[in-house]
């Protein structure tokens, strides 16, 4: 018989011992799980999209975080990622500080995200799984709600980006989205505009070449979090030894 003392002493020593091992401070050759996990394999490209108001945001914070509690190397990355020169044009664009002519700024945003590349592909192949908050989708649906803008034209200056392993459109319908706050003072924010873009997004999911997964972002956050969650886990797996993709290039 061991006593209660002893019992503890020994869990807290073992405990001890398995935070050191995983640390590799004991065994330094002895490769860590997150290390087994991750070895020689790319992180996966994952998008968030959907009509504003959805929940991307929210759930591309929470998507990091609980992939890198579960060992994973996990990071986030939005776009328009507004810090760049280009970004910068482009936010003041959206908070209505400047105008620029509507196929300018659709090839500004496509720049902004060209500009990153390097920066993507660069940690997918050291391991690490991006979590995209907005993509080349966002900048398809949205200019092409815009009079004499076809989906064709818009899709054209982002052919050959990194192709997403998984693009997990929130759907939710404008009335629900505006219910989460009044759209604010940014361009593109009234519920005339963002029915059309539901409709753009709704074109481009037809497309079968994408992993596009459906999640009902009318849900609690725990439970689109959730989803999100399973279907990210998987497609982590399903990536590691697959080439990152062209997006809607022939090849
Ligand atoms: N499932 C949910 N249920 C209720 N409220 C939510 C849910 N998800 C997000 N929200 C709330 O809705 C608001 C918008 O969320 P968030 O900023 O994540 O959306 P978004 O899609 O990134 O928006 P935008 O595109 O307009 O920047 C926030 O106040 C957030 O707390
Ligand atoms: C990437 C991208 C975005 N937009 C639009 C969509 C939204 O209205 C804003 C960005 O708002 P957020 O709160 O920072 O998500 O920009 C676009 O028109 N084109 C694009 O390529």
């Amino acid at each position: 018989m061991i006593g209660a003392r002893q019992l503890r002493s020994f869990l807290i020593g073992w405990r001890v011992s398995a935070a050191l091992f995983s640390e590799r401070l004991i065994f330094p050759e002895v490769p860590s799980i997150s290390d087994w996990r991750m070895a020689g394999h790319r992180g996966a490209l994952i998008v968030l999209e959907g009509a504003d108001r959805a929940g991307k945001s929210t759930q591309a914070r929470r998507l990091v975080e609980a992939l890198r509690n579960q060992g994973y190397q996990a990071e986030g990355m939005r776009f328009p990622e507004r810090t760049t020169e280009i970004g910068r044009l482009v936010g003041s664009y959206l908070e209505k500080k400047s105008n620029i002519e509507d196929h300018t700024v659709h090839l500004l945003f496509s720049a902004n995200r060209w500009e990153h590349v390097p920066l993507i592909k660069e940690k997918l192949k050291s391991g690490i799984t991006l979590v995209v908050d907005r993509y080349a989708f966002s900048g398809v649906a949205f200019t092409s709600s815009k009079e004499n803008f076809s989906l064709h034209w818009c899709k054209q200056p982002d052919v050959g980006l990194p192709k997403p392993d998984l693009v997990v459109f929130l759907n939710i319908t404008p009335e629900e989205a505006s219910k989460r706050g009044d759209y604010g003072t940014e361009r593109y924010e009234t519920s005339d505009f963002q029915k059309k873009v539901q409709k753009r997004y709704a074109e481009l999911m037809d497309d079968k070449s994408l992993n596009w997964k459906v999640v009902d972002a009318a849900q609690s956050m725990e439970d689109v979090h959730n989803a999100i969650k399973q279907l990210s886990e998987a497609i982590i797996t399903e990536a590691r030894h697959q080439p990152v993709g062209k997006l809607w290039a022939e090849d």
